[in-house]
């Protein structure tokens, strides 16, 4: 468990962390998640040792380790871009902690074959970085942290400098990799996407104070405030309320939509609008929207729904939420 209390921390008179409590459970995936410059490297930076905070503490495993250094912490970080020794090979720069730590020659060999076949580079120990993908040195990276059996991992964008396939196997990766060792992780990302799919936990940032905290299907469906809405998926402005694009309901008839939309207490209303484009997603159909007033949203629906509505640009529907705030267990009516 890792636990920051009331931490700040100040650049001039800039609060990069203002007053930040967080439980980290122990075993967990914890993401914390934000947009940039909302503090998510200072805190994982503070959490490491390092950065000094001016402010509050951090409790790692029951220990205060405020005032401790970063080696003393027990901890493996990696970073964006990972600083390989390059004239070492694959198994030397994983053995590095083991071995300036004077730990048995038999010990580190058996250790870093281990570790290396766990993030999937069994055959590649005699390599130099030079010769790696950027997954795959990201993965030794990853591999070289956890050598030294840290009681806590930190990750700092560890894929952030990849392209989005690698990045999305990456992170399905690091999901398979912390079911196997278990050990407490804090993953920074700017990424929705990212922290959704990989974490059990997430923790949403903004302007150097924790907005909420919670499990990603509860910080999806129960958003604390708009900011953390907006920043975990789209959303369109329905009646002045935000709502996703996939809680949208579009029908030709006035009347029809009305209809249903009674059936949601405090619902935004029904609002007309003029069908913009009709965008194909793959399994889902964007539906971009104008109002009289100029107001542009989307709605998002499945192929077979859109079909059904059969819509064409330039033609008016009505569009209302499915779901309110206060309505969550109220059945989706159908769209048609
Ligand atoms: N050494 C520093 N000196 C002055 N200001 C800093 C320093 N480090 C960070 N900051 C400021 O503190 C704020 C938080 O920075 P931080 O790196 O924690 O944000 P972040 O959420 O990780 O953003 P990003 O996703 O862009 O990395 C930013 O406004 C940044 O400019």
């Amino acid at each position: 468990m890792i636990t920051v209390i009331e931490a700040r921390k100040n650049y001039g008179d800039f609060a990069a962390l203002n007053d930040v409590t967080l439980d980290i459970p122990a075993g967990s995936l914890t993401a914390l998640l934000g947009p940039s410059g909302s503090g998510k490297s200072t805190l994982l930076r503070s959490i490491a040792g390092l950065e000094q905070l001016d402010g509050g503490r951090i409790v790692i495993g029951g220990r205060d380790v405020t005032g401790v250094s970063p080696q003393k912490r027990g901890i493996g970080f990696v970073f964006q871009h990972y600083a390989a020794f390059k004239h070492m090979t694959v198994r030397d720069n994983v053995a590095f902690g083991l071995t300036i730590r004077k730990r048995p020659k038999a010990e580190i060999a058996r250790k870093v074959d281990d570790l290396l076949e766990i993030v999937g580079l069994g055959g590649f120990q005699h390599r130099y970085p030079a010769q790696l993908s950027g997954g795959q040195r990201q993965r030794m990276a990853l591999a070289r942290a956890l050598a030294v059996d840290p009681e806590v991992l930190l990750l700092d964008e560890p894929f952030g400098a990849l392209d989005a396939k690698v990045r999305a196997d990456l992170r399905q990766w690091l999901r398979r990799l912390h079911d196997e060792v278990h050990v407490t992780t804090v993953l920074v990302t700017h990424d929705q996407e990212e922290a959704l799919d990989v974490a059990d936990r997430i923790a949403v940032l903004n302007k150097g104070r924790i907005e909420q905290v919670g499990d990603p299907v509860t910080l999806y469906d129960r958003p604390a405030n708009d900011f953390v809405m907006s920043f975990l998926g789209s959303v369109a402005r329905l009646g002045g309320q935000l709502v996703r694009p996939h809680d949208i309901a579009l029908d030709r008839s006035r009347e029809r939509a009305q209809a249903q939309d009674a059936r949601v207490g405090g619902s935004p209303g029904v609002v007309e609008a003029v069908v913009e484009r009709v965008v194909r997603l793959g399994f889902e159909v964007r539906i971009d929207l104008r109002t009289d007033a100029g107001v542009r949203f989307a709605a998002q629906v499945t192929r077979a729904e859109a079909d059904a509505l059969g819509l064409v640009e330039g033609e008016t529907v009505f569009a209302r939420a499915t779901t309110a705030p206060d309505a969550a267990e109220i059945e989706p009516a159908l769209a048609i």
